[in-house]
């Protein structure tokens, strides 16, 4: 079996500064011509939003990421996409990436929604022409009519997620990462955006879905991750999680499930 994506041993930690520290960051910057720099260690907080995960996922997995509030979901999802580095431990990620974590990002507000389908393309690594041959379809999908050339910044979060969403399971379905994908979709959408998923995931090598959804997890995703306060309490099969109990299932000395 192939690798999709792997952690060892994976930390991150962000740093925040206290008020207080911010308030002398603001002063060295009024202070920038011919100041000194100012530090103060003791004035930043550091927040470990995840401590040592270590998983292995093979192509063809699709895992599923649980968690209270704060738990490092969308951490982990910011992590694998390369917006962040591991503080400590090492990330391995085979495939192009092709995520609706935040849905502002890659999106630029003053272009128009076609425009803005062109860019998130583009970055995606597709040419302007393989864009354009898709265009209609993905316009269609995301049913936003003539919305779709009026500037982004016209858009409620509903219609910027149906544009991210298009785009990313139109042109781009390889690793496929998803926060809460549908929390602003509305219920027509969401059905239809379950649909695609479907046909997506025969053609997509891999996925993650971040959801506080119980059912939605044991529908689309054969593994699990279940975090808390940035720990890895279980990594494995989906039905091996009891999700009522929130333990793992209990089985007896055969491996069979009691
Ligand atoms: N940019 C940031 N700077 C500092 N701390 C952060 C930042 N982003 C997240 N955190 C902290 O990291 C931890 C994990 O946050 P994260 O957003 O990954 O949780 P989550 O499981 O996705 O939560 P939710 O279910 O509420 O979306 C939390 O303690 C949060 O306060």
């Amino acid at each position: 079996m192939s690798v999709l994506i792997r952690l060892n041993y994976v930390d991150l930690v962000y740093p925040v500064y206290s008020v207080r520290a911010q308030s002398l960051r603001n002063m060295m910057v009024n202070l920038s011509v011919g100041g000194k720099l100012l530090k103060d260690g003791s004035d930043i907080i550091h927040v470990q939003a995840l401590s040592r995960l270590n998983f292995t996922l093979n192509v063809g997995d699709r895992l599923g990421v649980i968690g209270h509030n704060g738990a490092g979901k969308t951490t982990l999802l910011k992590l694998v996409a390369g917006i962040y580095e591991p503080t400590r431990g090492h990330i391995e990620v085979n495939g192009r990436i092709s995520s609706m974590i935040d849905v502002g990002l890659g999106l630029d507000p003053n272009l128009t929604g076609r425009d803005n389908i062109i860019n998130m393309g583009r970055m995606r690594g597709f040419t302007t022409r393989q864009i354009q041959l898709q265009m209609d379809e993905l316009i269609e999908f995301s049913d936003l009519g003539s919305f779709i050339d009026l500037p982004v910044k016209t858009f409620s979060a509903g219609m910027a997620s149906r544009l991210v969403f298009a785009v990313s399971t139109t042109l781009d379905p390889d690793i496929l990462l998803f926060d809460e994908w549908l929390s602003t979709g509305d219920a027509d959408f969401i059905v239809k955006a379950k649909q695609r998923m479907d046909s997506l995931l025969d053609k997509s090598r891999g996925m993650i879905l971040a959801s506080h959804s119980f059912p939605m997890i044991q529908l689309m995703c054969n593994k699990l991750l279940v975090l808390d306060a940035g720990e890895q309490v279980y990594f494995g099969e989906v039905d091996g999680w009891d999700f009522n109990s929130q333990k793992p299932v209990a089985r007896d000395v055969e491996g069979q499930m009691s």
